[in-house]
């Protein structure tokens, strides 16, 4: 790991500088009334919907509720399906304003991602459609009861893992997403919500 640099008014972000990717890891990115403010919002504000796939025929619900905001035209295709995004809400649009400085590319779209428990969950993934282009930045707002970020190398097997604490950003970038994958798991130890946001650069002229 690098030495720690303070990035913006936030003296305890991280950069992490992990095999083939790296992160940068801002706690304290929201402070507590801004991120008290948005939880509540989007709760209310964001057309919550409980997506699923077909599996061998039968439609599988994904354990958390889901929504796609963005540009018109982002649409995103994954597990088998394509989302046409909503338009931006006031909310998203402010919280995007705020991290585009920090990570440096200009984001048209946003996946959010609420679990309502411990039970709702994300399984191994990398963010590497082909629309994400190659070496995407992904930003990352973390609002609600804080859960565990867990990353496998793919071929190496190493392990990385964060607390995803309520009002942070993770900027996931360079290479991770074609050599890690990441994972939210279930726990029997949260009862509370959790929104997680996730800024992304969809490219249109997929050859
Ligand atoms: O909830 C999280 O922290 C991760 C979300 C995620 O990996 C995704 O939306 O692709
Ligand atoms: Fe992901």
């Amino acid at each position: 790991m690098e030495p720690q640099i303070p990035l913006f008014n936030d003296p305890d972000s991280q950069h992490i500088s992990l095999k083939d990717g790296e992160l940068v890891y801002c706690p304290q990115f929201f402070k507590l009334p801004e991120a008290n403010h948005y939880m509540h919002q989007l709760l209310h504000t964001i057309n919550w919907q409980q997506e699923g796939m077909m599996m061998y025929g039968k439609q599988v619900l994904f354990p958390r509720l889901m929504a796609w905001y963005g540009d018109a035209g982002s649409s995103y295709s994954f597990s088998g399906s394509t989302y046409a995004p909503l338009p931006w809400t006031d909310e998203l649009l402010q919280i995007r304003a705020q991290i585009i400085p920090l990570a440096g590319v200009d984001f048209n779209s946003v996946l959010l991602n609420r679990y309502r428990n411990g039970k709702d969950s994300m399984g191994w993934h990398a963010d590497d459609e082909p629309e994400l282009g190659v070496n995407p930045v992904i930003a990352s707002v973390n609002l609600g009861a804080p859960r565990r970020f867990m990353l496998r190398h793919v071929k190496e097997g190493d392990k990385f893992e964060l607390s995803l604490e309520h009002g942070s950003l993770l900027i996931m970038k360079g290479a991770l997403q074609h050599h890690w994958q990441h994972q939210v798991p279930k726990t029997t130890k949260v009862s509370a919500e959790r929104i997680n946001l996730t800024f992304r650069v969809i490219h249109h002229c997929v050859t």
